[in-house]
């Protein structure tokens, strides 16, 4: 049941460490916030929108959104609508807070003119009711090092490249342009606002309790142009024996080639006294267990759904990606909403696509929820079919259509926002 005894507004400066304190409530933290860290986040939201819901001048619910670009099968970047911080006081959910803001903040991005809504879901029940699929997975893998099979006395790339370890400086003047590459060559990768890199190096100190600023790794080819970086800490863990046990965890890991990865996960796995390398969330098709000569020493600990996308445009979204092969399609798309459903036709060949509203038969029914499973190749129609999630009205579409849609790599969305 909706309750208009609230009302939802952008948070003015004074009022976001109130604001904060009901977002650490939220999220179960110590509400406490100090100068700093209200200020440091201001610093981290500034251009942004920060909603407050107030019941009289209390804050009683947080959310954020800010503009984002996704990169979708084909290497188009689309206008997304990011959102981030959604929470509700524990005492006062239930009540239909989250339902009002975020059908003001969908309104508004579709107004904008955004083709989509992303998120990263706390829990799975939350978000399909507002038009939201999980539309890229996560895997996290643990490599057992001594199991490799990597030689104990690897030195250097074998492709000639060479790992050199940078400073946050460095990173900070560096890494966004080579993000900036990484990002257009990986389907279902996000936009960095400028402030992740101050945040992710030290400078910007957003959380109470922000852990040490990690080591930081970068790879150049052979003719010195930077490939990859990768960021990563290191427990001290050592046996009652006497042998180190240290595990490496990886923050985050980007490249623009196969060898870029290669020699930084060779790398990481070459540390001495590091006997564990913990993934951080990777793709699930991610080249890693592969990249070593004995493969079953990097099992899979962690796979679930991570990137949520709410369709808002099926036209633009449609029109935006590249197809496998040359066909028709029309799918009528229900949402509950009336953001974005009707009945599309979808003209596609290698060369390019289009996609309008039509009055043509449809050739398959579905939710905007799972298209939005679909639209980056995360998920197949075939498996979505036998879900009983899309609905084959014309024998014979399904096949049509995961030939049209299949994609060579599943979306990875590296980042946590
Ligand atoms: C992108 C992110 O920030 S993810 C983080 C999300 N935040 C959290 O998980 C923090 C803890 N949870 C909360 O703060 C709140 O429960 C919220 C924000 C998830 C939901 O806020 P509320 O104001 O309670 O949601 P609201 O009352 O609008 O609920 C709408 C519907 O969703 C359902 N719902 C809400 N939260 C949940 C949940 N966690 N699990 C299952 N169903 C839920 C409600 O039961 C309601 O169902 P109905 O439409 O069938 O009646």
């Amino acid at each position: 049941m909706t309750d208009d005894t609230f009302d939802i507004r952008f948070i003015t400066d004074d009022e976001r460490p109130a604001w904060l304190r009901a977002l650490n409530t939220g999220f179960l933290q110590a509400p406490a916030v100090s100068e700093e860290r209200a200020e440091a986040r201001r610093i981290a939201d500034a251009g942004q929108r920060v909603y407050g819901v107030f019941e009289g001048d209390r804050v009683v619910g947080a959310f954020r959104s800010y503009d984002q670009e996704l990169t979708v099968p084909g290497g188009q970047l689309v206008p997304a609508n990011a959102i981030s911080n959604v929470t509700v006081l524990p005492t006062h959910r239930r009540r239909g807070i989250l339902t009002r803001v975020m059908g003001e903040d969908l309104r508004a991005a579709k107004e904008r003119g955004d083709v989509a809504a992303t998120l990263i879901a706390a829990e799975y029940a939350i978000y399909g009711r507002y038009g939201f699929g999980p539309a890229t997975s996560v895997a996290e893998w643990t490599i057992d090092v001594p199991r490799t099979g990597l030689d104990p006395r690897w030195a250097a790339p074998e492709c000639g490249g060479r790992i050199e370890m940078v400073d946050p400086e460095e990173v900070r003047k560096t890494g966004p342009e080579l993000h900036e590459r990484v990002r257009r060559g990986q389907v279902g990768a996000v936009s960095r606002v400028p402030q992740w890199w101050d945040a992710g190096t030290g400078v910007l100190r957003v959380y109470e309790g922000d852990r040490p600023v990690p080591t930081f790794v970068a790879y150049r080819s052979p003719e010195g142009s930077l490939e990859g970086m990768a960021a990563y800490e290191v427990d001290d863990a050592w046996t009652g024996g006497g042998q180190a046990a240290n595990t490496l965890t990886v923050k985050w890991l980007i490249g623009t080639s196969p060898r870029a990865e290669r020699a930084l996960w060779h790398f990481l796995c070459s540390i001495d006294w590091v006997t564990t390398v913990k993934s951080g969330q990777r793709g699930p098709d991610d080249l890693l267990p592969r990249l070593f000569p004995d493969p079953r020493a990097v099992g899979i600990t962690q796979l679930a759904d991570w990137l949520w996308v709410r369709i808002l445009d099926v036209e633009r979204a449609l029109a935006a990606r590249t197809y496998a092969g040359s066909g028709e399609l029309v799918l009528e798309v229900d949402d509950a909403a009336g953001l974005a459903g009707g009945r599309f036709l979808l003209a596609a060949s290698p060369e390019g696509a289009s996609c309008a509203r039509s009055t043509r038969g449809a050739d398959l029914a579905l939710d905007v929820t799972d298209l939005a499973s679909l639209w980056l190749g995360d998920e197949s129609v075939a498996r979505l079919a036998a879900l009983g999630r899309v609905r084959e009205v014309r024998a014979g579409a399904v096949r049509e259509a995961d030939a049209l849609l299949r994609t060579s790599g599943r979306p990875w969305c590296p980042d946590m926002f």
